[in-house]
């Protein structure tokens, strides 16, 4: 990324083996494309604040990131895409801004939908961690292993 690039955080939403997959109700070229939720970061602003509020805002949840997916892909006018596995705190997902449908699927379900073009190498190593751990940052008390280290 160039320093003029600016990013548009998205989250790899994952809870109880499942990952969250949005269709976009807007703008016209990507309405009925399914993405990962998130959005624009604002100046200033760190990207995983801007995930959480984008993934509040959007979907009416609290989550929480976890690890950054290694890469970044090209967006249009001077964009990059980034993103971050996340867990669900609380609430439940619903298509309050940008999308008009969500879904929850799991590994073997996320070739039923019409991924952006640009979210696919994302999702697929969003479905390979979930494979390995199903329940990423999983109860308090319990040894959690999927949780990253030292991210602060
Ligand atoms: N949120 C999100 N946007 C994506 C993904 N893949 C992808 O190409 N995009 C594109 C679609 C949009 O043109 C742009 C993100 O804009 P957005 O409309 O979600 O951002 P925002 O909520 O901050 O919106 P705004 O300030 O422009 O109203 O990036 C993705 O996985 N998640």
């Amino acid at each position: 990324m160039t320093d003029r690039d600016r990013v548009v955080v998205a989250g790899a939403l994952l809870d109880r083996g499942r990952l969250l997959a949005a269709r976009r109700s807007a703008p016209e070229e990507v309405a009925g494309r399914w993405e990962l939720p998130g959005g624009k970061v604002e100046p200033g602003e760190r990207p995983e604040d801007a995930l959480v509020r984008e993934l509040r805002e959007e979907l009416g949840v609290l989550a929480e990131p976890l690890a950054r997916i290694p890469g970044e892909w090209p967006l249009k006018r001077g964009y990059v895409l980034r993103v971050w596995t996340a867990r669900l705190l609380s609430g439940e997902p619903r298509p309050l801004e940008d999308h008009d449908e969500l879904r929850w699927l799991g590994p073997d379900e996320t070739d039923d939908v019409d991924w952006l073009d640009q979210d696919r190498p994302a999702v697929a190593e969003a479905v390979r961690l979930l494979r390995e751990h199903p329940f990423p940052g999983a109860a308090a008390g319990t040894p959690d292993t999927s949780r990253p280290t030292g991210r602060h």
